[in-house]
């Protein structure tokens, strides 16, 4: 996950490959509640890990349930009938599936307990669901604004004799925590039919299917009569399906079906594959395909695949009431930006009570994009901007909102080339922490990616620069003497000297070096050896071999390879005057020589290798002399680097000062 404080994506061109995506949210937190409220043991496989599963298992946890995880398969071992802690306070984020079916449940059962969440969550109602379990008997006080979570819940005296009425025309989860709760109350002996009657027009039907499925699934068969009127039998009870999978999240889907469909068509006639779910789901939003068909995509469709490509181009516009796919239908407002004129979703108000006003968040950012919006109570109508010259690079609000992250992901394909910067990333966390990763897996940039070189002589900073500014970037990085220093090591466990004689044999070496990065450590064929490249000997070797012409240029392609999405921070002596020549930006960094032999003999020491600090000294004035005198590639600015002397400076006032160059060269 880009734990940054935004993350730039360069213009994306295509997408090609497979994706695999994360469980479905929806089905994820409701099988977790009902294992949790079955008797016995309940194994979930391909959960999703997200915030608010996450939210869910502790609060699961909380209320005394036995939950192991290991992966993406979870163990619960279920409270039956009642929790094993009478009394908690949970916290449960901004996850509304977490909330409201949490609410009924505990509501029935009864207990001492405290719900709260971010202040987000706060704002979103939940007045409906308490009417309706307080008309059934039960105790919940609102701890805040009424209408509203924080709740206080306390013990109830269920009654069952008239059905239980609950709103359905603002959020279809009311009703699908009432219907996830009420075997509860339907369980216990003596008792009768539980009937639930739903007041006003059903949104969002397709999330009341999930539920009924999966309650079917542990074994509760409700009867409905259309979508006003649901019974739970008298005597109904939860059972173990014991083993259960979740589906891929379509709504997850809907990004890469958006994608594939304006994706520049590439080599290879076969598009996007996407697994993990396909047309059959029991999830709604898979509905998002026909959709996504009806502006031109092309969609082929397995058993738990889909596969797109570009159909009709541009997008055909659309006019379609999405009120049965009400997440998904934000991906529709992303796709027609690329469309042939207006497109209008209706019957969409429920986005404005969303994890934020989703029609005014989504108005507001696809106009900084280039787009003319209007926006009604329950529609939102998109006219795309006029591909040649109408984009606008923009930096993007997400709103702590995952799906307009997502959406605002996909304005990087646009035709005008122009960059997407996307604020505060982090939040994808709700659903799919993985999305940019996944993204930039299978998609191919329209410009070369972005690359920030980082390029002076030894221990003036560059590695320590060059890895924050990546991390802040979100950026790859290369730390191109490692490369050499691990050229250095792998001759000298040849047993060759690192010497003109042996050039041939060790740029060999080099173009098939065994090397595995991964976090901050490295391997070099399998045995890790980060610490023992640092030493001054290795890096005196690096010097050595990096003055051999064939192995500079046995180590280019590896180098190269390090250019990926979204960006890279490169450092080394040469990476803008050879490596990376077309670099956005070239920082020249040096110290005065004693700072320099200071640092690094302090480095050293911290490190635990013992060092001599006039040995250390001749050591950096040989170095500089020969990594500045070779004949090739030697250490010199390029003529576009601006100088850093950070003598002065502290590692941070550094950072700083580049990510303001960096930020100066950005379109937003
Ligand atoms: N601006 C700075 N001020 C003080 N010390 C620094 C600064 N930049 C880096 N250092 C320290 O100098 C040492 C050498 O830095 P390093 O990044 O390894 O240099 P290089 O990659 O250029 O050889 C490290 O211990 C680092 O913490
Ligand atoms: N792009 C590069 C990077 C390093 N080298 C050579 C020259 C250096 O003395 C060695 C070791 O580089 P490294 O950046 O690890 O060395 P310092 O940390 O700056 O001491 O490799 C190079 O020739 N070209």
């Amino acid at each position: 996950m880009y734990d940054t404080e935004f993350l730039d994506i360069p213009a994306l061109r295509s997408v090609r490959g497979s994706v695999r995506l994360p469980g479905s949210k929806s089905i994820s937190n409701r099988v977790l509640l009902l294992a949790a409220l079955c008797e016995g043991r309940t194994v979930v496989h391909d959960l999703l890990d997200s915030d608010d599963t996450r939210v869910m298992l502790d609060a699961l946890r909380a209320l005394g349930c036995g939950v192991q995880v290991d992966g993406s398969r979870a163990t619960i071992d279920g409270l039956g009938n009642r929790p094993r802690q009478p009394q908690a306070e949970l916290f449960l984020g901004n996850a509304g599936t977490a909330m409201r079916p949490l609410t009924a449940a505990l509501a029935v059962l009864g207990g001492d307990y405290q719900l709260r969440g971010i202040p987000r969550m706060h704002e979103r109602p939940i007045g409906d669901l308490v009417d309706a379990l307080r008309a059934l008997g039960c105790t919940i006080d609102y701890l805040g604004t009424p209408g509203y979570p924080p709740l206080r819940i306390g013990q109830p005296a269920v009654r069952l004799d008239q059905p239980i009425g609950v709103r359905g025309d603002v959020s279809s989860q009311f009703l699908t925590a009432l219907l996830l709760a009420l075997p509860l109350a339907a369980s216990q002996p003596g008792r009768r039919d539980v009937v639930i009657e739903v007041v006003g027009e059903l949104i969002s039907r397709p999330y009341v299917e999930i539920t009924l499925q999966l309650l079917a699934r542990f074994g509760v068969q409700v009867q409905r009569e259309g979508w006003s009127r649901f019974t739970i039998p008298q005597g109904s009870r939860y059972r173990s399906p014991g083993d259960i999978h979740v589906e891929a999240d379509a709504s997850s889907a809907s990004y890469f079906i958006a994608a594939g469909a304006i994706s520049e068509p590439g080599r290879g006639p076969n598009g996007l594959k996407i697994e993990g779910v396909g047309e059959q789901s029991i999830q709604g939003d898979i509905r998002f395909v026909d959709a996504a068909r009806a502006m031109g995509a092309e969609i082929d469709s397995g058993p738990n695949w889909l596969q797109v490509r570009r159909g009709a181009w541009p997008l055909k516009a659309i006019d379609l009431d999405c009120n049965h796919i009400p997440d998904a239908a934000m991906t529709l407002a992303a796709m027609a930006l690329y469309a042939d004129g207006p497109s209008t979703l209706r019957n969409i108000a429920s986005w404005r009570v969303k994890e934020t006003d989703r029609i005014a968040a989504m108005a507001t950012e696809l106009r900084k994009l280039g787009a003319q919006v209007e926006e009604g109570t329950d529609f939102i109508r998109v006219t795309p901007p006029d591909s040649t010259t109408g984009w606008r690079a923009a930096s993007l609000h997400t709103y702590d909102d995952h799906r307009m992250a997502m959406c605002g992901s996909l304005a990087a394909f646009n035709p005008a080339r122009l960059p997407v910067r996307i604020q505060d990333p982090r939040c994808v966390g709700k659903t799919f922490p993985d999305y940019f990763e996944t993204l930039f897996a299978i998609a191919e940039p329209s410009t070369p990616v972005p690359v920030l070189c980082v390029d002076g002589p030894t221990a003036s900073g560059k590695g320590t620069l060059a890895a924050a500014v990546a991390h802040r970037l979100g950026y790859h990085y290369l730390d191109s003497g490692a490369l050499y220093r691990l050229t250095g090591l792998a001759a000298r466990q040849a047993q060759l000297e690192p010497e003109p004689v042996n050039e041939a044999e060790i740029a060999a070496l080099a173009r098939q070096l065994p090397v595995q990065f991964r976090a901050d450590r490295v391997w070099l064929a399998g045995e890790e050896v980060t610490e023992q490249i640092r030493s001054e000997a290795a890096g005196m070797d690096a010097s050595r071999v990096s003055a051999l012409p064939s192995v500079r240029e046995a180590l280019l392609n590896l180098q190269h390879s390090f250019a990926r999405l979204p960006g890279l921070v490169a450092d080394g002596r040469d990476m803008g005057t050879q490596i990376f020549p077309f670099a956005p930006l070239k920082v020249f960094l040096t110290a005065d020589a004693a700072q320099r032999a200071d640092r690094r003999h302090k480095q050293l020491i911290s490190k635990g290798i013992s060092a001599n600090i006039d040995s250390l000294r001749a050591d950096l004035a040989a170095r500089d002399a020969r990594d500045s005198s070779r004949s090739v590639a030697p250490l010199q600015p390029a003529q576009d680097a601006l100088l850093l002397d950070n003598s002065q400076l502290s590692v941070e006032e550094s950072v700083d000062r580049v990510l303001g160059w960096w930020q100066a060269r950005q379109p937003f």
